[in-house]
C-alpha cells in the first residue's frame, strides 16, 4: 500500500495537534457551566486558547503525546507485517518533526529510545473484519491521566460510599469514586471509559476502548445508558473542578462497556482521560493506502475560546486578597513569603525543568547550576534542535505528586523558592514550603502551546542522558503565569478541595439503582 505510511503520519499529526470536534463541543459546554472568572474558569479559558494555538501551529496540544494505541480493522488478505513497518516509520518521522514527544523509556535502564519505538510501544491491536476498508483508530493518552486509571474488585468498601456490591449500584459507586480519587491530577475536566467484567487485563482494555466512542453517542444497553446519564448528572457535584481548583466542571464524558466475567471475579475498570482527549481515526483504501474518510468530526472551525479572558481581579475568589504578582528569578524569601494561595504569579527570568529522574538524582548529588532563589518547573517538553540550537515546541506541566518523596528535601538543600507543576503536592512538601519559605505554583495542565509561547530562549541543558523529557532544561521565560495553590503559610488549595470533595462524595452513599 504505497501511501499507507503517509496516511498514518497524517493521522498522528492530526491527533496530536487538532482536538476533535466532539471533544471541543464538550469543553465548550464545560466552559459555559463554569463561572468563567474563577480559577477553574480561567483554567478552562487557558485550555481553550491552547487548543486554538496547537491547531494553528500544528504543534502538540499537550507535550505528553502519550502512549500511541492503535485499533486497526483490516479486510482479509491485507499484509499486517508491512502495515506495522509503515506505522513504525510514520511514528519515527512524527517524533523527528516534533509532533510527538519521545515517550518510549526502557523500564529497567530509564533510557529513552528517542523515537517512540521499543518493546511494547506503540500498542497495535489488529482485527480482521468483513468490510472492504481499513479502519485505523488512534488514541494518544498521556501518562498523568493513565496514572489515574483505577480498577475495583467487587464487592468492596469504598471511601465515603460504604459497601459497593456486585450490581449496577455498586458499579455506580466505583465510577463516582474513580472521579473523586483522580482529583485534578489527571488534568480534569476529564472523560472516563469504564469496563465492567472481563479479567484484570481485558477489563482495562474494554475501558480504554470506550474512549473511542463519540462523546455524544447513546449507549445501546439501556441500563448502561441510564448509568452514563446518572454519572454525568452527578459527578460534577463533587466540586473538584478544572485542574482540581474547585468548581462546577470535573467530568465531561462517561462511556461504559460490559463483558462477561469469571464467577469469582467482578472487576470495574476505569480509564481516566484528561481534557486533552486526543483520539482520531481514518478509513483507508487497501489498494492505495490513501485516506478515504476521517472517522471523528474535525475540530477545525469549532471554537472553544468563547468570550474575552477576564482579568484575574474579576473573579469572586480574587475579590478577597489574591492578586497578580510579577516576580523575576532569582526570587527572595521575603517575596515568596508575601504570596498567598490564590495569587497569580507572573514569572520572568530563568527557570529549570526537573521531574522524576532529576529529583532522584539531586537527592544524592549536587546541582550543575546554582538553584538559590530558583524556580523548578515539573515539565518534560517537546524540543527540536536546528542550526540555531534548541527550540521549545510544547511545554506544559507534569503531575507534581510524583516528586512528593523528594521535593521538600531538595527545596531546602538547594534553596529553591518555587516549584511549578500541576495537581498539587502533599503534606511533606507543604511543611517544607512553610519552614524553608517556598510556594507551589499550579500551571494549567496540558496548556503546552500556551507555556511554550512564554519560553523565550533555551539557555542550556544538562543530563541529556535522561532523555529529552527528563533532562534539566534551563529556560528563559517571560510572562509565565501560574496560580499559588500551596503557600509558605501552611495553606493548600489541593488539601481543601480534597477534603471538600470527600465530604460531597458521601451524598452518593444511598442506593440509586435498586
Ligand atoms: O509527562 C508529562 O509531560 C505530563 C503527564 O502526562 C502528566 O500528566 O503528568
Ligand atoms: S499533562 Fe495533563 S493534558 Fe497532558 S497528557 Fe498529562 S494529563 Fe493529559
Amino acid at each position: 500500500m504505497q501511501h499507507f505510511e503517509d496516511s498514518i503520519y497524517n493521522l498522528i499529526v492530526e491527533t496530536s495537534t487538532n482536538l476533535p470536534g466532539d471533544v471541543r463541543r464538550a469543553v465548550a459546554k464545560g466552559r459555559a457551566l463554569e463561572d468563567i472568572a474563577t480559577r477553574s474558569g480561567l483554567a478552562l479559558t487557558t485550555i481553550a486558547q491552547n487548543i486554538g494555538m496547537a491547531e494553528l501551529q500544528v504543534s502538540p496540544i499537550c507535550q505528553d503525546t502519550g502512549m500511541l494505541t492503535f485499533i486497526i480493522h483490516t479486510p482479509v488478505g491485507v499484509n499486517q507485517i508491512e502495515m506495522k513497518k509503515d506505522i513504525y516509520n510514520a511514528i519515527t518521522r512524527a517524533t523527528k518533526d516534533g509532533k510527538l514527544r519521545p515517550n518510549s523509556v526502557d523500564s529497567l535502564t530509564g533510557e529513552n529510545s528517542g523515537n517512540n519505538l521499543g518493546e511494547g510501544t506503540p500498542v497495535i491491536h489488529f482485527e480482521q473484519w468483513e468490510e472492504q476498508g481499513i479502519d485505523v483508530r488512534l488514541i494518544l493518552k498521556g501518562g498523568g491521566c493513565e496514572n489515574k486509571n483505577i480498577q475495583y474488585s467487587l464487592p468492596a468498601e469504598l471511601e465515603g460510599l460504604g459497601k459497593a456490591g456486585r450490581d449496577l449500584d455498586g458499579i455506580r459507586k466505583c465510577i463516582l469514586h474513580s472521579v473523586y480519587q483522580a482529583q485534578g491530577q489527571g488534568c480534569s475536566a476529564g472523560f472516563i471509559g469504564v469496563g465492567i467484567g472481563g479479567d484484570r487485563t481485558t477489563g482495562y482494555e474494554l475501558a480504554k476502548k470506550q474512549l473511542f466512542r463519540k462523546v455524544d453517542d447513546v449507549n445501546p444497553i439501556e441500563d448502561l445508558n441510564k448509568l452514563e446519564d446518572y454519572v454525568m448528572e452527578n459527578a460534577n457535584k463533587l466540586g473538584i473542578g478544572t485542574m482540581g481548583f474547585g468548581g462546577e466542571v470535573t467530568l465531561l464524558g462517561c462511556k461504559v462497556g460490559v463483558m462477561n466475567r469469571l464467577p469469582a471475579s467482578f472487576f470495574v475498570s476505569v480509564a481516566y482521560n484528561c481534557w486533552a482527549f486526543r483520539r482520531q481515526g481514518v478509513l483507508i483504501d487497501p489498494s492505495t493506502g490513501t485516506i478515504q474518510d476521517w472517522l471523528y468530526e474535525s475540530g477545525t472551525g469549532i471554537s472553544v475560546e468563547g468570550s474575552k479572558v477576564p482579568e484575574v481581579g474579576d473573579s469572586p475568589e480574587s475579590k478577597s486578597e489574591s492578586r497578580e504578582v510579577r516576580l523575576t528569578t532569582p526570587i527572595s524569601e521575603e517575596d515568596i513569603r508575601s504570596l498567598r494561595v490564590g495569587d497569580v504569579v507572573i514569572l520572568s527570568g530563568e527557570m529549570h525543568t526537573g521531574r522524576d529522574a532529576l529529583h532522584k538524582y539531586l537527592m544524592d548529588h549536587d546541582s550543575p547550576v546554582d538553584l538559590n532563589g530558583a524556580v523548578i518547573y515539573h515539565c518534560g517538553p517537546v524540543m527540536l534542535k536546528d542550526e540555531e540550537g534548541w527550540h521549545v515546541k510544547a511545554a506544559g506541566p507534569t503531575t507534581s505528586i510524583r516528586e512528593e518523596p523528594y521535593q521538600g528535601d531538595i527545596l531546602k538543600k538547594f534553596g529553591i523558592r518555587a516549584v511549578i507543576g500541576k495537581g498539587g503536592m502533599g503534606p511533606k512538601t507543604l511543611q517544607a514550603l512553610q519552614e524553608h519559605g517556598g510556594v507551589y505554583l499550579n500551571a494549567i495542565g496540558g496548556a503546552a502551546q500556551y507555556y511554550a509561547e512564554c519560553i523565550k530562549k533555551v539557555n542550556a541543558v544538562d543530563f541529556m542522558e535522561f532523555g529529552i523529557p527528563e533532562a534539566m532544561w534551563h529556560l528563559e521565560v517571560d510572562g509565565f503565569a501560574a496560580i499559588v495553590t500551596m503557600d509558605a503559610h501552611g495553606n493548600s488549595l489541593h488539601a481543601d478541595v480534597e477534603k471538600d470533595s470527600a465530604a460531597k462524595l458521601t451524598q452518593f452513599k444511598e442506593p440509586v439503582f435498586k
